[in-house]
């Protein structure tokens, strides 16, 4: 059994900031009612697991956004601890490839109690097809996220981490349980930054997505909880 997902909202905020006080800051404007929220590499490096801990005991559903890969012990274990630190969802590679990800499943079905969402990161979204062709894929990208999303849902997994612009065709493919979890979201005329396969969160809710990854838009904001609200209310009626 899952973690309940107690709240319905799709945004997942990207908590990517390296003052705490900045992030406790916006955390204390917001309740677990209006986003979920996701803590990668930045914040987890500079202020470690008490910091999720911190989150998941104010009642906030928390991504934890390392994206594991590794071997299959070292990726197992690491998922162990994810779970364990009651994390909503928590994410592998899925180029890692189904011994690893199977290896992940298993580790965190190990934890006792209900267990988070295990996804897998498919091609970065900051890829467009140009850098995605440097690194050698012989697919092209859709093909390669296809590949992916398909040996992630052969290998258990609860849901990949795509572009919404490839959201329509991995819906298809995937059906309709399979989560789907996109980064790259920019609300009309925000600046891309280092995004390339970007989408607006009406078309990518539109496009069939489960829930919308987004910091820069919101974290950077000189009013971050009215952008929060807006792009809330822009997508409520969809
Ligand atoms: O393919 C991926 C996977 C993860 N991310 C992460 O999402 C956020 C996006 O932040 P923005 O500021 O809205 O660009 C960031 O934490 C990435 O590490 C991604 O962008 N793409």
């Amino acid at each position: 059994m899952t973690i309940q997902d107690k709240y319905d909202s799709k945004i997942i905020v990207a908590l990517d900031f390296d003052d705490i006080r900045k992030a406790r800051s916006f955390i204390s404007k917001i309740d677990p009612n209006l986003c979920k929220l996701k803590v990668g590499k930045e914040m987890f490096t500079l202020f470690g697991p008490d910091w999720v801990r911190y989150l998941v005991e104010q009642d906030f559903s928390v991504f934890l956004d390392l994206k594991f890969f590794d071997i299959p012990n070292t990726v197992a274990k690491a998922c162990k601890a994810a779970a364990q630190l009651g994390v909503w969802m928590v994410d592998v590679h899925a180029s890692g490839g189904e011994v690893m990800m199977r290896a992940a499943q298993e580790a965190i079905d190990s934890v006792s109690g209900p267990r988070p969402l295990l996804t897998a990161v498919t091609v970065l979204t900051s890829f467009d097809e140009q850098q995605y062709q440097s690194i050698g894929y012989h697919r092209t990208m859709e093909q390669q996220v296809k590949h992916l999303g398909k040996l992630a849902e052969l290998s258990g997994l609860d849901g990949i981490v795509c572009s919404a612009q490839e959201a329509n065709a991995m819906r298809v493919e995937l059906g309709p349980e399979f989560k789907l979890v996109t980064p790259g979201i920019r609300p009309a005329g925000s600046a891309t930054e280092d995004q390339s396969r970007v989408m607006t969160p009406e078309m990518a809710i539109q496009s069939g997505v489960d829930y919308l990854v987004i910091g820069r838009p919101i974290t950077q904001s000189s009013e971050p909880l009215k952008v929060l609200c807006e792009i809330s209310e822009s997508i409520k009626s969809l």
